[in-house]
Parts: C-alpha cells; structure tokens; sequence
C-alpha cells in the first residue's frame, strides 16, 4: 500500500488562540515495501506526520492519499476504521496501552473488535507471540507479570495482529538497554522482509536509521529538509552536524579520519566491516588513496 502526502500542513488549534504550525509544505512519497527512517530534532514534526499516516489527525491544508483513500483537508472524513487496520502504530512505551487479564486477551482485542472471529484472533496470538520471539505459554499469563521488554513484545504483537500492511514505529526501542534495542529493531526488520510490510520508522538513532532504512526523510522546523538513501544522506556529514544531528559512529570516524589526514576515501561506509577492510587495503596500498 502506497502513502502519499502532497502539500501537507498541519495547525494545532487550529482558529484558536493556541494555534501552532506543526508541518508545512510536506511532500512525500512511501512506496509500498519500504523501510523509511524518519529524523530530525524534537519539535520537528516527526510525531505530527506519523499520527497523519494513519488518518489520527486529518491535514489542515493539503492531501493524503492511504492505499485507496484520499484524505483532504477541509473534507468531512468518515469511517477511517479501515486505515486504522491497514497501517499500525507502535507508539512510544506501547506496555503502557496493554490492560487485559491475559497475553492472548489483550492480543485478540484489536482483531475480534474489527470483527475477527474469536478463533481466528487466538490463532494469530499462537503464531505472533512466537514471532515476537516469546513462549506460548506466556498467552495465559497477566501481561502484568511479565517483564518490561516481554510486555513491550506483547504490545507489538497486538499491533501485528491487525495484520497492517503498513508498520508505522514511533522509537520502539525507547528504555531498552542495547541487547534489547538489536533485538527489537532486528525483529523488526525481519518481520518488514517477511511479511514485505512497508515500515517508517521514527528515530533518534542514527544508528538505527543507517542501518536498516532504505529511505532516510529528514525533518527540519516541520518541513522535509531532505530525502534520500543512506549513503546519499550520511555522505554529508558536515550538513547534518550543522543542523544539530548526529551521524553513525563509522560515518564520524571516517569524517574526522579524512579531516586529519587530508585525504578521501572516495565513499561512505556505513558498517565498520566495510572501514575497516577499506583501512586493509589502504595499508596494502601502502596509504595512497584518492
Ligand atoms: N498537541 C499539541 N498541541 C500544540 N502543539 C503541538 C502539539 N504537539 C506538538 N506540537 C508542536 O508541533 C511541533 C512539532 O511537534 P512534533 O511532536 O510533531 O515534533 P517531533 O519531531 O515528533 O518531536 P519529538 O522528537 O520531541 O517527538 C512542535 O513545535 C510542537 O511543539
């Protein structure tokens, strides 16, 4: 399912005397199957686009269209509950959202109270707990007994059992220590691939967004500064410190490397595999790069 937003402005309040421009002139283009990484600085607009991708909020200047459905501002909008189904939201510390007796309860809540059969619901539960990488048994426990990083993987699997087709994350891995933080994101990213999900992904990590996006939007005073790969993005790392964003580790060492050195590797890496076997064949070379 494709996302697309031309134009998009959004007021808080707005016509009151709290208004606040959140977004402006935002123009994107989400095709179905990618995984897109959303950053920028607080305040930037990044939350204020993502509860637009699922019809949250409606824009107010400008058109959304989601899969078939074209959402356009100043336009009465009815029965969005079928957006909801197609594009889930994993908000920050979605534990917080779990309240049922049961694992299995909370899971089929979503899917029966959109009209799943009870039977259907509690097979998705079965297979998405494991997916989310936790025992069957834990479906008969109180999501209250569970661990913080267990609850969080419940909580997804709740999402997951609308089966969206868009996965909208909201820094998922907010409070997880590192080993939590990989395991969570490589989950992700495997669920993204399997079940060819289109994922946008809201982030501090520039780690993270190096790593597993394929499409990187950068946010800046509620307006796209600009898109583009990976590569493409962290290639200039000098505009992205002056914006007051970090860049990966590897992207730094490379950048401070060049500085001192004087010299240029001709490309950016964006794994430490990749430096550091360029560093091999460097000294192979007996230091004569480009
Ligand atoms: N409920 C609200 N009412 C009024 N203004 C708001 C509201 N939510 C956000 N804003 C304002 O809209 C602008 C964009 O905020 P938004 O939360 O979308 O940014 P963000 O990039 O998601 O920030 P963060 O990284 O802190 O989550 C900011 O100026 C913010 O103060």
């Amino acid at each position: 399912m494709e996302i697309t937003f031309q134009e998009v402005e959004y007021r808080y309040s707005a016509g009151t005397p709290f208004e606040r421009l959140a977004i402006q002139d935002v123009n994107l283009n989400i095709k179905q199957g990618v995984f897109m990484a959303l950053i920028g600085h607080t305040g930037s607009g990044k939350s204020t686009i993502l509860q637009h991708l699922n019809a949250l909020l409606l824009p107010t200047k400008g058109r959304i269209t989601i899969g078939d459905r074209t959402i356009e501002a100043g336009k009465k909008e009815k029965n969005l509950k079928g957006i909801r189904q197609k594009v889930g939201i994993v908000f920050q510390f979605p534990e917080h959202q779990l309240f049922d007796e049961t694992v299995e309860k909370d899971i089929c809540f979503g899917p029966m109270n959109y009209g799943v059969p009870e039977e259907e619901a509690k097979k998705r539960a079965r297979r998405l707990i494991k997916e989310v990488g936790l025992p069957e048994d834990v479906l008969q426990k109180s999501p209250f007994d569970l661990s913080g990083g267990q609850m969080r993987r419940v909580a997804i699997a709740g999402v997951l059992a609308m089966e969206p087709d868009v996965l909208v994350l909201d820094e998922p891995t907010a409070g997880l220590d590192p080993r939590g933080r990989t395991e969570i994101m490589d989950m992700f990213h495997r669920l993204h691939k399997k079940e060819n999900l289109s994922t946008i992904l809201v982030t501090h990590s520039m780690e993270d967004a190096a790593k597993y996006a394929d499409e990187i939007v950068i946010m800046h005073k509620g307006r796209v500064q600009r898109i583009g790969d990976p590569i493409s993005i962290f290639s200039n790392p000098a505009e992205l410190l002056e914006l007051g964003l970090d860049v990966p580790q590897v992207v730094k060492f490379q950048y401070r490397m060049e500085q001192q050195l004087n010299m240029k590797f001709g490309k950016t890496f964006l794994s430490l595999e990749e430096l550091s076997d360029a560093l091999a064949r460097l000294k192979e070379q007996g230091g004569g790069v480009s």
